[in-house]
């Protein structure tokens, strides 16, 4: 008999079950995953890699299952800050009386980072490892997820409008791609265009975004069909449908991200199968805010990718992704009138895989696969609520919440340990978000 020298690695994970997404379905008990230069080297039965490998970090989670980290693939971050400010409003109020003015008053890069900060803190306590944001400061946000070491995609702002960040669709863009620029040796950060909706961008600025994303290569991520009055207006502005007008505007393609998808009809459908555009479903807001129903079922059925996202806290009012997979799966069911629409591997693999094909991150993200990046979360299944396990998938999806994760990876660093994140300062976290509260509420009264 042979024996071999162990290979040296970085990090060796150790658990009761393991979740890879991929294939579809699979549950394995009792394995290991090998983690190099922040990737997955192998995933294979724990005695054999304890006999194959010496690793430099070592944890063996015997209570726990491991899945590829969750992707929030739709957000506002820094709105934490005005989460609970404005409830029970319909978006168009919400937007217009109530969360417009506020930016307009509070927004800055203090703020924007202080929110952000305050956002990531939840999502790293809740599995999330790579968001996806749409806010101005994106050079701000960019910064913040670089040292908290969470990954993300940064939609720069595009409005048809003057804001604090940008005066028209010419200017947001020259400062987009100038963010772009300093990122672009970030292995954690990628930007790309975020033209905010069809309501809010012109004919002339989202054909300028078309040309210049199939130029550069660059995604786009777009909030759409929010509600029936978006249909409505572009019908009576446009004389088409928001989907068709886009279209033709060149906007959606393979690369481009729709946010919401309610209100859709065959022909809706039609168009963005044929483009190849992924839908990202935010459950939880689009309730809220009785804004309408995506329909996730004919959607899936139609080939069409789906990835879930929370939208910012201030319409949540959480950014937990474990609540938003229940939520989604559960609305399935309701407007589809199906029990079977949207099953538990499905609302995972919307929230991993989903997330990350619609983030064009799907060769290095989404599953746990040897070649992939050490994206990786541990669930303790230990605690009452989750009693007893049956089907992992299913605890996962239906009694889960994010509070029951206690530790992360990303690119193999680990960036949550017993639930502690490594690089926020919790405490200073919350007394910032107080103070800002504090400052807010004044001038409200
Ligand atoms: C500066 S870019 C983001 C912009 O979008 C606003 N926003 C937040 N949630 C929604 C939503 O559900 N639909 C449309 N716009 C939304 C946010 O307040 C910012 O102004
Ligand atoms: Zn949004």
């Amino acid at each position: 008999m042979s024996h071999q020298t162990p290979q040296t690695i970085d990090t060796l994970i150790s658990a009761r079950w393991i979740i890879p997404v991929r294939p579809a379905k699979t549950v394995l008990e009792n394995h290991s995953i090998a983690i190099d230069g922040g990737t997955i080297i192998a995933i294979l039965p724990k005695d054999e890699a304890m006999a194959r490998f010496d690793a430099n970090y070592g944890i063996d989670l015997p209570e726990h299952a491991l899945t590829p980290g969750l992707i929030n693939a739709h957000g506002h971050a820094a709105m934490s800050l005005f989460r609970g400010m404005a409830d029970d409003q319909p978006l168009q109020t919400w937007l217009e009386e109530f969360i417009w003015p506020a930016e307009g008053q509070w927004v800055s890069e203090e703020f924007v980072r202080d929110g952000t900060q305050l956002a990531v803190a939840e999502m790293l306590r809740s599995g999330t490892t790579t968001f996806s944001d749409m806010y101005f400061f994106p050079n701000v946000v960019a910064k913040v997820a670089s040292e908290a070491g969470i990954r993300a995609q940064i939609a720069f702002p595009i409005f048809n409008f003057p804001t604090i960040w940008g005066q028209d669709p010419s200017n947001y863009i020259e400062k987009g791609l100038a963010v772009r620029d300093d990122f672009k040796h970030s292995e954690l950060v990628d930007v790309v265009f975020g033209p905010h909706a069809p309501y809010t961008v012109s004919d002339e600025g989202l054909q300028k975004v078309s040309m210049l994303a199939a130029e550069l290569d660059i995604s786009i991520h777009i909030h759409v069909h929010e509600t029936q009055q978006e249909v409505d207006d572009d019908l009576k502005l446009y004389g088409q449908r928001p989907i068709a007008r886009l279209n033709e505007l060149g906007i959606l393609g393979p690369k481009t991200q729709l946010v919401h998808m309610t209100a859709l009809t065959e022909e809706d459908i039609a168009i963005v199968k044929a483009s190849g555009a992924s839908v990202i479903h935010c459950p939880q807001s689009n309730l809220k805010l009785a804004s309408g129903f995506c329909p996730v079922k004919v959607l899936a059925e139609d080939g069409i990718t789906i990835a879930l996202g929370t939208d910012g806290a201030a319409s949540n009012n959480g950014l937990d992704m474990f609540a938003e997979m229940r939520t989604a799966a559960l609305l399935a069911k309701a407007v589809s009138a199906d029990a079977s629409a949207l099953a538990d591997w499905q609302a995972l693999e919307a929230a991993t895989l989903g997330g990350a094909k619609a983030l064009s991150m799907d060769t290095k993200l989404g599953s746990l696969e040897v070649g992939k990046q050490a994206d990786i979360i541990a669930i303790d299944f230990s605690a009452i609520e989750l009693q007893p396990v049956y089907e992992p998938i299913s605890q996962l999806v239906y009694t889960a919440c994010g509070h029951h994760v206690t530790h992360s990876w990303i690119h193999g660093q680990q960036v949550l340990a017993d639930r502690q994140p490594a690089n926020l300062d919790i405490p200073e976290i919350v007394a910032k978000a107080q103070n800002w509260r504090d400052k807010i509420i004044t001038t409200k009264h």
